[in-house]
């Protein structure tokens, strides 16, 4: 099986999506984008200042460019908001030539690995544990619905995350056959 041009990793807040994609992109030797950070850098401004200024739905618009110009970028690897899925739009600029991955993570894991971090203003009241249900509740069959490979991430390393998702891109061959490839040696 040949690799996809793209890969999208979609899922909620905490479910790895730019810890693993990161990792991924460095294994498949594809490039790396991250569509919160790019956003970030170029309206200058980081996410909880564009909420605060232009609201939620000014970030939702932000995105939907965003994600328009990277449908057609090759050879990358994609992490997405965890509300890309959010506008019925973006579905399309989503599959575009990509193999969909939904990281899929249970509601005490996304609590704790979101625990510390201040940059995602939806998490920033009493509840967060809350908002993450109710989130997951409306998020999770688009997720599902959306995605080409459904990855658990619970209890797993990001590394074993990536390698799962290595083998389950291209099953038959083996990792040392694999890093050949990788080298450009395609006569293993
Ligand atoms: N499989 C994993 N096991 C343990 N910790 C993880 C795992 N994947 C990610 N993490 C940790 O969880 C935190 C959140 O991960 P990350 O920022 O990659 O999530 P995200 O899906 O990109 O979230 P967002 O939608 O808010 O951008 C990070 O501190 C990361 O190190
Ligand atoms: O789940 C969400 O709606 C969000 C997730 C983050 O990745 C950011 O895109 C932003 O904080 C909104
Ligand atoms: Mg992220």
């Amino acid at each position: 099986m040949s690799l996809p041009k793209r890969v999208v990793l979609v899922g909620p807040m905490g479910a790895g999506k730019s810890t693993i994609g990161r990792m991924l992109a460095k294994e498949l030797g594809y490039q790396f984008l991250d569509s919160d950070r790019i956003i970030e850098e170029r309206c200058g401004a980081n996410i909880p200042w564009i909420f605060d200024v232009e609201g939620e739905d000014g970030f939702r618009q932000r995105e939907t460019a965003m994600l328009d110009e990277l449908s057609l970028k090759h050879n990358t690897v994609l992490a997405t908001g965890g509300g890309a899925i959010m506008r019925p739009e973006n579905h399309r600029l989503l599959k575009q030539d990509a193999l969909v991955v939904y990281l899929k993570t249970s509601i005490d894991q996304q609590v704790e690995r979101t625990r510390k971090d201040r940059n995602r203003p939806l998490l920033q009241n009493d509840d967060p544990e809350a908002v993450l249900r109710k989130l997951f509740a409306i998020r999770d069959p688009l997720y599902t619905q959306l995605a080409d490979i459904i990855m658990h991430t619970d209890r797993k390393s990001p590394r074993l995350v990536v390698r799962q998702l290595v083998n389950r891109m291209n099953p038959k061959t083996p990792r040392h056959k694999r890093q050949i490839r990788k080298e450009g040696r395609n006569h293993v």
